[in-house]
């Protein structure tokens, strides 16, 4: 993985440096800030949208998980960066599409390589390409770095970074603490290639874990809604009712943020407890991540099984359909996740797709709300087919649909007649 993330990531820190990374980077994953980013969200959900209507236009149908990775790409980028790369403007010189790009790339390379180690040898320009690919990612990780810090030096300290809760800000303004006695002149701050390092393995830990296992989610979450026609007319229902035509009209229109709509979305989005079992429910059938970690302690051991000193690999697809633990463990029930009685039943061990304890997903919450956002379009502005029913759960790092799950998709208009179009509801 340090080809893709950097030897200083916080996913590969231990004790107290992955401590003090995690108290950092927790402001940016808040209730208050995640309110905040609502409005961001919403915006790349309507590139999204347009993106998909360009698909319905063509004839031809979606893949759902490409064009999910664009909107997530889209949505961390301005979330924890605070730019817009425009992953939809396909020139040679955008930094932004080369970025994902290569990000993409070496995760099919990693992925490749990690499902088959012998590929690494038969392969002899394996090592080669990772280089190449790894280098390109951090050369812009760095730029993106150099962009803020001189926008910094350009306002001479006056743009507080402290106020600022995104992952670069929060990376960049610890660092900056660091010298603050030693260099006054915000003009004079100089980085090491250290801090740079340390702040470029930060940004490639966000940007990869923060957008292909949402996008995995949105996928498969939206292909079991259509499998499940009673699921996607519940969901709907709740959706409209919760957070109004209106919001329904105007986010998927694209107008919603002027309309100031997008205000409320918070707070509306938590009474879609059906919305928020879908997601669930999918997380469990097709969890996009697992997890492979080490175990220091020596004296580490599970069902007296020694665990220490070695590396432990929990699969949470299997854990999660376990029989002894679920109820018809491969269907899909989001029903099971309701009320109270519902989160009771489900054992705390069972469900893992975030993992568990202090090593938890620190991005959980955001996750869940950009997926229920985009679902809550999705579901509002079309009426889809899912083109190959048997779609099958593979592993590339994170594991994906190996089909995109397709879909072919078709407007839910009612009201052709008048130029304001309507949406049946
Ligand atoms: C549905 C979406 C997501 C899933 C299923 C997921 C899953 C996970 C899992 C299973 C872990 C633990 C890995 C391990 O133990 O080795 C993890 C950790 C992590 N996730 Fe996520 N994640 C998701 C979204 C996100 C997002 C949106 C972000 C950031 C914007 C994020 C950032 C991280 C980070 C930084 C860690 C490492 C935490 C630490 O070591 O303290 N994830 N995630």
């Amino acid at each position: 993985m340090f080809p893709l993330i950097g030897r200083k990531s916080m996913v590969a820190a231990e004790g107290s440096e992955w401590a003090s990374q995690r108290k950092l980077y927790n402001p940016g994953f808040s209730p208050d800030f995640l309110r905040g980013v609502v409005d961001t969200i919403i915006q790349k959900c309507n590139r999204f949208i347009d993106k998909c209507d360009e698909d319905l236009a063509a004839g031809v149908s979606t893949d759902m998980l490409d064009r999910a990775i664009d909107l997530t790409v889209d949505v961390i980028v301005a979330v924890a960066f605070g730019e817009d790369w425009n992953v939809y403007d396909t020139s040679d010189d955008n930094e932004g599409l080369q970025t994902r790009n290569a990000m993409r790339d070496l995760t099919e390379l990693l992925g490749i390589a990690q499902r088959n180690p012998l590929k690494r040898y038969f392969d002899p320009l394996h090592k080669w390409k990772t280089w190449r690919l790894s280098k390109a990612l951090e050369r812009n990780m760095q730029k993106l770095v150099k962009r803020r810090l001189a926008k910094f030096q350009l306002t001479e300290g006056k743009e507080d970074l402290k106020q600022q809760k995104d992952i670069l800000s929060l990376s960049l303004s610890s660092v900056l603490r660091s010298k603050e006695t030693s260099q006054q002149a915000v003009g004079a701050i100089s980085i090491t290639s250290d801090d740079m390092e340390n702040m470029t393995s930060q940004l490639k830990t966000f940007y990869f874990a923060g957008h292909d296992t949402t996008a995995t989610t949105i996928a498969w979450a939206y292909w079991l809604l259509l499998q499940h026609p009673e699921s996607l007319t519940r969901a709907r229902e709740e959706v409209v009712s919760a957070l109004g035509k209106d919001w329904v009209q105007a986010a998927i229109e694209g107008n919603g943020i002027s309309n100031g709509l997008s205000s409320t979305t918070f707070e509306k989005l938590q009474q879609c407890e059906y919305l928020d079992a879908v997601a669930r429910e999918t997380l469990r059938l097709y969890p996009p991540a697992a997890s492979t970690r080490y175990a220091p302690d020596s004296n580490a051991n599970a069902d007296g099984w020694r665990l220490g000193e070695s590396i432990v690999h929990l699969n949470f697809y299997a854990i999660q359909r376990d029989p002894d633990l679920w109820e018809k463990p491969n269907e899909f029930v989001p029903e099971r996740f309701l009320g109270e009685d519902g989160r009771k039943r489900i054992s705390s061990s069972g469900f893992l797709p975030f993992s568990k304890g202090s090593r938890d997903c620190i991005g959980k919450y955001f996750a869940l709300l950009e997926a229920k956002i985009a679902l809550a379009t999705l579901i509002c502005r079309y009426d889809g087919k899912i083109v190959d029913e048997n779609e099958v759960y593979t592993t590339r790092l994170t594991s994906i649909p190996r089909g995109g799950c397709a879909v072919k998709l078709c407007l839910r208009f009612c009201n052709h007649s008048s130029d304001e179009q309507t949406f049946a509801f």
